[in-house]
């Protein structure tokens, strides 16, 4: 353990992944007095370097991750990434002595895509792609071969950030793409899911809030929409607000409400949509911060984190857009040790424009080291800004 303890009677917040996002939220929850306890499976992780104090343990292990918060007893505990021995957090929920965030069923309905898809398409009738869960190669080719067809992705079912994921468009790609679902996920369940292409104009994330209101009543709030563009299953930019018609956003809406209400308890949920004129296919969903969502940086007068925070500590919310704005990812570049940042004044030079470097202390080719966030009169000012002051940041070995 690294760190020591703020105040016996602080409320205490133990975040599972210490990532970009959990490094806002700490910081959120801080100035709410909150005391912050960040646990990753490596050290110095982002929301370590500002978290009272820290924890590196395996957060697969259920033992670890129990005797952890044994040891640590905390008011709540926040999931953060999507790798964590969830049955263990479903018994140290029954044990009544601490909120998971949201709750712990929603942890394990999210963590896993079989989980999330049983629940929105077959329970609560939301449209999403087509889908199968395959076993084995065979399994999936015939997955494949009796419906789903060309082109369609294969994912791990337990990963985040694009991780094992592929899109394959013929007979021939299938089994690399199995092999790289299997070795390549956050965590191999043994299962993975091909879905149906959707061929979707534009795809959105809905952040949406339940919180509580001044009768101690839920109420659900919606952040104006996020529209975003990925590679490789993983974002490069995100803006706010994205345009689209009455009729869809009421259909986003409407199925964001369902869910969320469905997954239930307090906090910020991100709902994936993609968008088609005016139908709306549900993709997944966050029960915390959205990596996409990090533009409400500069978009929100409350931030994803902050409403994430205030939602959890029971506090009064507004999710009101403030400014039009944009975000770019500054990607590694480099597999490296002990990176260097360059460009930081040109970046900065670039009007309307802010950095955020996360600090992770190892950088990969593909890895997110940091987010360009810009705001302008127009989505397309925001974006140019917001990718230009990106590109100006350089990432080299020490
Ligand atoms: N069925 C689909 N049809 C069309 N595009 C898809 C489909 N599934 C995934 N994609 C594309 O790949 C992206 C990433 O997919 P998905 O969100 O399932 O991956 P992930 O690993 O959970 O990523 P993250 O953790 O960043 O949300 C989607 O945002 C979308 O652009
Ligand atoms: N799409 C989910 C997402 O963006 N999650 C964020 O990325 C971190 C992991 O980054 P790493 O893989 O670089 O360690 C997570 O801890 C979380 O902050
Ligand atoms: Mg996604």
């Amino acid at each position: 353990m690294i760190g020591t303890p703020l105040t016996p009677n602080a409320t205490r917040a133990l975040l599972l992944g210490s990532g970009e996002l959990g490094k806002e939220l700490t910081i959120a929850l801080q100035r709410y007095g909150v005391e912050v306890i960040a646990v990753d499976r490596y050290a110095n992780a982002p929301a370590q370097q500002v978290a009272h104090r820290s924890h590196v343990i395996d957060m697969t292990d259920a033992v670890a991750v129990k005797q952890l918060i044994a040891l640590e007893r905390p008011h709540f505990i926040i999931p953060e990434i999507e790798a964590i021995a969830t049955a263990a957090l479903a018994e140290i929920e029954a044990e009544g002595l601490c909120t998971i965030v949201p709750n712990a069923r929603a942890i394990q309905l999210t963590m896993n895509r079989e989980g999330i898809r049983a629940l929105a398409a077959e329970e609560l009738g939301i449209a999403t792609s087509a889908y199968a869960f395959a076993e084995s190669f065979e399994e999936l080719q015939a997955a494949v071969d009796g419906g789903i067809g060309y082109p369609c992705f294969i994912k791990p079912t337990m990963s985040s950030s694009g991780k094992g994921q592929s899109m394959v468009k013929s007979a021939e790609q299938l089994r690399p793409a199995w092999d790289t679902a299997k070795a390549s996920g956050r965590v191999d369940t043994g299962k993975v899911i091909v879905e149906a292409k959707i061929e979707f104009d534009f795809e959105i994330t809905l952040l949406t809030v339940r919180a509580l209101n001044a009768q101690g009543e839920i109420e659900t709030h919606f952040c104006e929409p996020i529209g975003h563009r990925q590679e490789q299953g993983d974002y490069r930019e995100s803006w706010q607000p994205q345009a689209m018609t009455a009729a869809a956003l009421a259909n986003a809406q409407a199925i964001a409400l369902k869910i969320c209400a469905a997954l239930g308890g307090l906090g910020l949920f991100g709902v994936e949509l993609f968008v088609q004129g005016d139908t709306v296919w549900f993709s997944e969903v966050s029960p915390r911060p959205h990596d996409t969502g990090m533009v409400t940086m500069v978009t929100q007068r409350q931030t994803e984190f902050d409403l994430h925070a205030r939602a959890i500590l029971g506090l009064p919310v507004n999710p009101a857009l403030q400014n039009i704005g944009a975000s770019a990812v500054i990607l590694g570049g480099v597999d490296a040790e002990g990176v260097v940042y360059a460009g930081l004044a040109q970046a900065l030079a670039v009007p309307d424009s802010d950095i955020r470097l996360f600090g992770k202390p190892v950088a990969y080719s593909h890895r997110r080291m940091g987010v360009a966030l810009a705001t302008g009169t127009s989505i397309e000012a925001a974006r140019s800004k917001a990718v230009q002051a990106a590109q100006l940041i350089v990432i080299k070995t020490a």
